[in-house]
């Protein structure tokens, strides 16, 4: 090799961090690509950093010609720079700074005042002290914003399906439900990740149980709220004011009626845009930089077990048992923990998560992986006969599955399977009533085709591509199926 690596940046960073790079590669900083001129360009660099603003589609990966060897997400646990709580802390301040702009109408008023106009009574505004905030998505954002706005003097509250109520009462909020939460808050601010079930999350429903005059904030991603449902909601009245980072579309189209709402406070999508954020962490990238990596041949014998595990963490695990006949030195475990992090935390999260950031992001979320080995005879040829994992005190999605201990074990091979279900593809599981032809109902719901359907009480349906969100929608309506839990 020798040559310095070229390395593309597609979206702006600070300066601080281009230094960096130039220090050791070829910088290209190309703003602003189109999809087709990053497929080009691809293919004579090395490696890509990318912000929110660049989807890296299969496309991009193909067309990269094996050149390509390490893609940056600048600010999300990447390899060069890796500012995560900087990050953060840039979006949660920003979430507070819309949240008080808002209820003192600052950005109005600024631009009457610029054009010329002395309105007093005009924006007369509302007090923060004492009113209830209800953070929704208790993540490293949200818990960040909570913990500003106790500071003012708010009363929060917070909804997040998968955060640990002793994190939440650490700070001094307490976890609630979605409808209470929107119900009896008066500021409603949103930090979850952006996923199928996520999407639209606030729409007219959700809008028509909230406190008349409500406000909300939006530091997360556009596609949480349904903007015309948000729009109707604004003109009846029901939402006083919204401040909104995010967007659907990006930038909007022009005469976006959000934008342009009188009591709407917009910025471009400026929440990790701060000077602190754009810069790299020594201490952490040093981390990334000598994290341990897996050997290569460590990594091609372990490959059919990386999807395996990461399959498993989807389910919420607790103890993972490797079954092997290797000694303890010669398997190296840490590829498929990260994994398993990886399926556990990657559905529920907007963290993606790599060998490098997995046990950090892990302990972060106060999740342990307790691991051990039972140990086989016979011969060592494959590095392992099974992977078991355990998982107690599941919030059940799926209670029926549970013992009367509260405890779920799977077990997974690579092959061949000896649990019910093959972990391979998609799965759709419904429990449901146990009558007939609900098989039958279930598959005409869903696009897919559907491979070896097996009825129980609990029906296990393989699918051979990821379910469409319409799909998984219809089945959750049928009255016979009593809950059901998309994609292991
Ligand atoms: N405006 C901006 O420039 C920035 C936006 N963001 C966005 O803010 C959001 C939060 O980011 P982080 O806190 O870093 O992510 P995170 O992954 O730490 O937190 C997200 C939280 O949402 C929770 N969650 C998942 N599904 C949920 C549901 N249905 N209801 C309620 N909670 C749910 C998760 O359990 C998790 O605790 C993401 O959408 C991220 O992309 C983050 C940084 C800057
Ligand atoms: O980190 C995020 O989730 C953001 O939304 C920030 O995006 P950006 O790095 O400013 O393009």
């Amino acid at each position: 090799m020798g040559a310095k690596p070229t390395v593309l940046v597609a979206e702006k960073l600070g300066e601080a961090g281009l230094e960096v790079l130039k220090g050791f590669a070829n910088v290209d900083c190309s703003y602003n690509l189109t999809q087709e001129e990053l497929c080009t360009k691809i293919s004579l660099c090395d490696a890509l950093i990318v912000r929110s603003g660049t989807k890296v589609s299969r496309e991009v990966f193909e067309s990269s010609g094996g050149r390509l060897r390490v893609v940056g997400r600048a600010g999300h646990g990447c390899l060069v720079v890796n500012a995560p709580t900087a990050n953060t802390v840039a979006a949660a301040e920003h979430g507070i700074a819309l949240l008080t702009a808002m209820a003192r109408n600052i950005a109005q008023a600024d631009a009457s005042l610029k054009a010329g106009k002395w309105l007093r009574s005009k924006y007369v505004g509302v007090s923060l002290v004492g009113k209830t905030l209800a953070v929704m998505g208790f993540g490293k954002v949200g818990s960040e914003v909570a913990r500003r706005a106790k500071g003012l003097g708010m009363h929060v509250i917070a909804h997040d399906p998968y955060a640990s109520a002793d994190r939440a009462r650490a700070i001094g909020v307490d976890l609630v439900s979605f409808d209470e939460a929107i119900s009896t808050a008066e500021f409603i601010s949103l930090h979850m990740p952006l996923t199928p079930s996520t999407s639209k999350i606030l729409n007219d429903e959700a809008f028509a149980k909230m406190k008349t005059g409500a406000r909300i904030i939006n530091v997360a991603r556009g596609g949480v709220i349904d903007e015309d449902a948000l729009v109707r909601a604004l003109d009846s009245g029901k939402v006083a004011q919204a401040a909104l980072d995010v967007f659907t579309e990006e930038p909007p189209a022009p005469g976006n009626k959000l934008v342009l709402h009188e009591r709407v406070t917009v910025t471009p999508h400026l929440g990790a845009s701060t000077m602190e954020a754009q810069v790299p962490k020594g201490e952490l990238s040093s981390t990334a930089v000598n994290a341990p990596m897996v050997p290569a041949e460590v990594l091609s014998e372990l490959a059919p077990y990386v999807i395996l595990a990461e399959k498993l963490g989807r389910l919420a695990v607790q103890l993972v048992s490797y079954a092997t006949a290797r000694a303890p030195d010669d398997l190296d475990t840490r590829l498929l923990r990260a994994m398993i992090t990886k399926g556990l935390i990657e559905p529920i999260s907007s963290v993606f998560i790599n060998l490098v950031n997995a046990d950090f992001t892990a302990k972060q979320r106060g999740v342990r992986i307790a691991e051990e080995r039972i140990l086989l005879d016979g011969s060592p040829e494959n590095p392992l006969d099974y992977i078991q994992v355990q998982i107690a005190h599941v919030e059940s999605k799926f209670a029926s599955a549970m013992s009367d201990s509260g405890e779920i074990t799977v077990e997974g091979r690579v092959g061949s399977f000896q649990v019910d279900v093959s972990l391979e593809g998609s799965i759709i599981l419904c429990r449901q009533v146990d009558q007939p032809g609900m098989i039958g109902r279930v598959g005409a719901s869903s696009a897919s085709r559907m491979i070896a359907p097996r009825k129980h009480a609990v029906m296990a349906i393989g699918v051979d591509e990821e379910p469409h969100p319409e799909a998984l929608k219809k089945i959750g309506e049928i009255p016979a199926i009593e809950e059901f839990c998309e994609k292991l």
